[in-house]
């Protein structure tokens, strides 16, 4: 899978594509991350990217055209691409979507706003405008490596096979059960006894219920399809 960034900050995508997961896959040639600096695509001696909003109103606005034209530049090879414009506006990301983005798109062009917006008429060129989170991040970059991150961990291969079911339980639609490791007893804050039992059944039920009861507590607006069975478990803790 490959990633085409366009930003006025290359250097934070290429900062953080190196470690973790994300450095893994990369040297698997899993995935592929080529970034773009906007300056680049600009046709005047100081590389100017914004400009005053027409109509007035605080702070500036990135101009049309350096995006049209890195565009216009990465369409040129005419592969097909999904081009997503990360902004406060956009649909909602869900592990949901990035599964679609996995399963649908062989190559995705993250797009990043900065300042206070950008051209509306850049919506024109792009297929999704999505959003992160209901707050204001001072530009998509950070948007995109959410993207990236949670995209990349769902490519078969990317990561070990104990991470995956970490992903398995937000698409069944609950959060994640406890974890411990050692030592069994920190300052007397001992480990759950059934995790030491060896009992694989009751350890599978103990980590449902805290999932549940997790779910329950923080994020009832999940609990929406449960099974019958989680539904029964999910009664037992009302
Ligand atoms: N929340 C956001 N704020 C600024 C730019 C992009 C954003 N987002 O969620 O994609």
């Amino acid at each position: 899978m490959k990633f085409e960034v366009l930003t006025i900050f290359p250097e934070i995508i290429e900062c953080y594509i190196k470690h973790g997961v994300l450095g893994k896959a990369l040297n698997k040639g899993i995935v592929e991350v080529k970034v773009y600096n906007l300056r680049d695509f600009t046709s005047d001696k100081h590389k100017k990217v914004d400009d005053y909003p027409y109509g007035g109103g605080a702070g500036m606005v990135m101009q049309i055209e350096p995006f049209y034209n890195a565009i216009m530049h990465l369409k040129a090879d005419e592969k097909p691409r999904k081009l997503v414009l990360l902004s406060p506006q956009g649909r909602k990301f869900t592990q949901k979507l990035a599964q679609k983005f996995m399963e649908e798109s062989k190559a995705m062009v993250l797009i990043c706003g900065r300042y206070e917006g950008i051209d509306e008429r850049v919506k024109a060129f792009v297929d999704e405008e999505v959003s992160i989170g209901d707050y204001v991040l001072s530009g998509g970059e950070l948007a995109a490596l959410v993207i990236i991150d949670s995209v990349v961990r769902l490519i078969p291969g990317a990561l070990g096979d104990e991470l995956s079911a970490v992903e398995d339980s937000f698409m069944k639609g609950f959060l994640d059960y406890p974890h411990y490791t050692r030592p069994e007893d920190f300052k007397g804050m001992k480990v759950p006894e059934v995790l030491l039992s060896g009992d694989h059944k009751k350890i599978a039920l103990w980590r449902k219920r805290q999932a549940l009861k997790n779910t329950l507590k923080n994020r009832p607006d999940l609990l929406k399809n449960l099974s019958p069975e989680d539904m029964r478990i999910l009664k037992e803790l009302c």
